[in-house]
């Protein structure tokens, strides 16, 4: 656990960057800072490494008092990763993620070997191992700059705009890679983002930060989104934060319609009147067959529509609106977890669904 307690930095030149912070950190969690460009996210993070001192109050880890701590001993316990990872260019990947497990007295065999461990945790081949870090990719260096922070297993970890260099598809990978990792390791974590769709998919926690580092709400991705302390925090989760939300809600027993069936490689009987939904032998969706379509022998996969997104039970609700909405016939296809056929929904029911949820439930 990390405790800001009235924590204040002023700058030589008079600029208050953080301003009183009074902030928990949970342990194990993923705890976000976000806010736009110049609130003190940066500053309030760096305080828990003692890259940065504060000018007033204190940050505890697990009741200690951080400026009791030798910095470099203190960073050490805690991992650090940055926007562009931050490698040295001129050590090998390997090198690279060993530094800190050679820095704390490793002998190297052990350090390397830890840190290929490491390259494999983070999804990258052992090959990468020899290259240098400009022979990377962006989002492949990220991975190797977490695996770095990862290297000494430090209980806690500082991102600070980890992905923010990366293309949204990477970055998303990224993400999942991020979240993955955290379900193994239960690290304490606090990352730095000013996206707020970064913030709200990674975070148990999300703390808004505002100009001249005041905190402006503290809360789950849910609760942020859906009760905005004030209009500052309700402009920067934006007008879509009802859409937000439904990443957050999920359908429990949720009520499905049937409809109409057909295998393909199966013979097909008269024209239906309506649209026919084909499945695989093992009864997963595979497409959409148009009302009056008449088939000659068997059903092929070629004479059918392609399908929208489809929704899982149990994941959350966003998904089963985009189902809907993304269907030829608008009716969104929910399957189970293995991908069978369950039912189909329609977007007012789902928008039914939400209107009936209790507020802030947490899907992941
Ligand atoms: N060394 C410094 N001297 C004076 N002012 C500083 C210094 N470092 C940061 N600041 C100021 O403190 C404020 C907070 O900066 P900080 O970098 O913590 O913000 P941030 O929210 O992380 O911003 P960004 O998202 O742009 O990185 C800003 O107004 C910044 O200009």
């Amino acid at each position: 656990m990390i405790e800001f307690r009235d924590v204040t930095k002023r700058y030589p030149d008079g600029t208050i960057a953080v301003d009183k912070l009074n902030l928990t950190v949970d342990a194990g969690a993923i705890t976000v800072f976000v806010g736009p460009s110049g609130c003190g996210k940066t500053t309030s993070l760096r305080m828990v490494n003692r890259m940065i001192d504060p000018t007033g109050g204190s940050i505890l880890i697990d009741g200690k008092d951080v400026q009791e701590s030798d910095p470099a001993l203190l960073r050490r316990g805690i991992g650090y990763v940055i926007q562009q990872a931050g490698l040295f260019p001129h050590r090998t990947v390997l090198d690279n993620v060993a530094t800190v497990p050679l820095l704390s007295g490793w002998d190297r065999r052990k350090a390397r070997a830890r840190a290929a461990e490491l390259l494999a945790t983070v999804g990258l081949p052992a090959e990468m191992g020899r290259r240098y870090p400009v022979q990377l990719s962006g989002g492949q260096q990220q991975r190797v700059g977490v695996a770095r922070a990862l290297a000494a297993d430090p209980p806690v970890l500082l991102m600070d705009e980890p992905f923010s260099a990366v293309d949204p598809v990477v970055r998303e990978d990224l993400q999942n890679e991020l979240l993955r990792l955290q379900d193994e390791l239960d690290k304490t974590i606090i990352f730095v983002t000013h996206d707020i769709d970064e913030a709200v998919r990674i975070g148990e926690k999300v703390a808004v930060f505002r100009k001249g580092g005041v905190l402006a709400q503290y809360g789950t991705p849910a609760d942020v989104l859906r009760y905005p302390a004030d209009e500052f925090v309700a402009s920067f989760v934006g007008r879509d934060r009802g859409y937000r939300g439904l990443s957050f809600l999920q359908a429990d027993g949720i009520a499905v319609d049937q409809v109409a069936k057909a295998t393909v490689g199966e013979p097909y009987g008269p024209a239906a009147a309506d649209w026919v939904l084909a499945v695989d032998s093992a009864d997963r969706p595979r497409g959409w067959l148009p009302p009056e379509s008449s088939v000659d022998g068997e059903l092929s996969a070629d004479s059918l529509v392609a399908g929208g997104s489809l929704y899982t039970v149990g994941t959350p609700l966003r998904g089963a609106l985009d189902a809907a909405l993304s269907s030829p016939t608008s009716l969104g296809v929910v399957v189970d977890t293995e991908g069978k056929y369950v039912g189909v929904i329609t977007a007012r029911q789902v928008l039914d669904l939400i209107e009936g949820q209790p507020p802030a439930v947490r899907a992941r």
